[in-house]
């Protein structure tokens, strides 16, 4: 899982650390503190993985190093990997299951098999809807792609970007971020990719959006972002649940579903969503809050818009989800036992540790298949509103202080009213601003009913930002 969040202070002091003996005195406090014995009993195993960069081996060298200089720990390098198979691997050890990536490669493709055997009878596939093509930002994600693309039933997969030698570099002028961002084609798409479904992963591959080339002679995209994969998800998985159960949610699996979203999710998205009756809860920015809310349920789908997420099966429900399964094996061709079957290879096949671009690229292809969908079944769903962001450099960031999953800002006192004064002049209007975790920026969202509209809250707010925090 994650690493817990009271020992974020000690991992930003060991990072800080000024000479080696202040990092000694550090490690050697904080195991006191803890209770941690160093060289007791117990033993560690730390598994480690890197991707394609050239820095990989130095920093594989020295972590190697570090962990062997604590007695008793042993490092194990588990190769090139995408981060959201090392997570996987660490959660299966830790569960005492199978955890190699040839066992990762196995359960991904075959729920993905399994779920399309379980696609309603009724419903075929056309052409078009098996060809995918996929930007793999020049990292580690797309070359784990064509090692598992020829296991794939029903999909034609292009990769481009695909992390060989020379394609191009991480990240440049591709992948996930950049075209979420930016919403442009990333390098190497075109003209003739014109009415084909796309996907970009990002460079570890633990983010995931889908796009489309609108005409030969605009560089500009319809986006499917973390907020409609997300949708995607969440009426697929309503659907099972309403066969199992019915619509009042009293049938034979009574189930806690929630949908986990944070404050850039685009409005327009949260609607849709509560419009289904479904329960959305808002957390703080980052995938360790979004996780943490989503284990609260029974099934927990969570996304950042940036196309980083994942849905949650909680280990009881998966009992109670077995058990059902078994009880109906007399009527194996009821919808009811199709449906739970579902709902069971779903849980196979998206990651359980963290958000998976392949795992939730797969996901997504059997979904649509299901659903028979297009990708334009898919974009209508519902239309984003606009919107933009901003990034200003403040003297001090952390002089801005918000509340209310970040909605609203509590200090410093009187630039939450100034927001305010500035939305109501616009029709759905929203803004709001936090300091970035990441970057040394204070970040402003805002969302109207026209691009000028949001560009022009966006940069109102900014400029009040900059009044009261000083530009620097
Ligand atoms: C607006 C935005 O995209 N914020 C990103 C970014 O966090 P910031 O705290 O906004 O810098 O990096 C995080 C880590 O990758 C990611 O989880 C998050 O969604």
């Amino acid at each position: 899982g994650m690493m817990s969040q009271a020992w974020e202070p000690f991992s930003d002091a060991l990072a800080n650390a000024p000479t080696p003996d202040a990092l000694l005195q550090l490690v050697l406090q904080f195991a006191k503190d803890e209770g941690i014995t160093l060289g007791g009993a117990h033993s560690a195993q730390v598994l480690l993985a890197r991707d394609t960069r050239p820095t990989g081996e130095y920093l594989l060298d020295v972590a190697t190093k570090g962990i062997s200089a604590i007695v008793g720990s042993v490092a194990l390098d588990m190769g090139i990997l995408t981060t959201p198979q090392l997570h996987w691997m660490v959660r299966n050890k830790n569960r005492g299951l199978k955890a190699s990536e040839a066992d990762y490669f196995t359960q991904i493709t075959e729920s993905f098999r399994h779920l399309l055997e379980l696609t309603p009878d009724d419903k075929g596939i056309d052409e078009l809807n098996e060809k995918l093509i996929v930007d793999g930002a020049n990292g580690i994600g797309g070359l784990k792609l064509e090692q598992i693309k020829p296991n794939l039933a029903r999909l034609d997969i292009l990769v481009r970007n695909s992390g060989k030698e020379g394609e191009g570099i991480l990240n440049e002028r591709c992948g996930a971020d950049f075209v979420q961002k930016e919403k442009v084609l990333p390098l190497g798409f075109g003209p003739n990719d014109v009415g084909v479904r796309c996907a970009s992963f990002d460079g570890d591959a633990d983010r995931l959006v889908y796009f489309h080339v609108t005409s030969p002679s605009k560089t500009s995209v319809d986006l499917v972002d973390g907020d409609k994969i997300l949708s995607l998800f969440v009426l697929f998985i309503r659907e099972q649940l309403d066969i199992i159960n019915g619509k009042d949610n009293k049938g034979l699996l009574p189930t806690r579903f929630g949908v986990v979203q944070t404050a850039y999710a685009n409005g327009a998205s949260t609607e849709f969503l509560k419009n289904l009756g479904l329960e959305v809860v808002f957390t703080s920015t980052g995938v360790k809050y979004l996780h943490k809310k989503a284990l609260e349920y029974d099934i927990g789908v969570y996304f950042e818009a940036n196309g980083h997420g994942t849905v949650l099966f909680n280990d009881d429900f998966v009992s109670r989800l077995e058990s059902l399964t078994a009880r109906l094996s007399e009527a194996a061709g009821s919808p009811q036992k199709q449906a739970a079957l579902r709902l069971l290879a779903t849980s196979q096949l998206i990651n359980q540790a963290v958000g998976d671009a392949i795992s939730g690229m797969l996901l997504v292809e059997a979904v649509l298949q299901h659903k028979r969908w297009s990708f334009q079944n898919w974009c209508d769903l519902y239309t984003d509103l606009p919107s933009k962001q901003l990034k200003v450099k403040v003297k001090d960031r952390t002089a801005i202080v918000t509340t209310d999953a970040e909605r609203k800002v509590c200090q410093p006192s009187g630039l939450q009213e100034l927001i305010d004064k500035e939305v109501v002049n616009y029709s759905h209007g929203r803004c709001f601003v936090r300091p970035s975790g990441t970057e040394d920026v204070v970040r402003v969202y805002a969302e109207a009913s026209t691009v000028e509209a949001a560009e022009s809250l966006a940069k109102s707010v900014a400029r009040h930002v900059e009044r009261i925090l000083g530009f620097c």
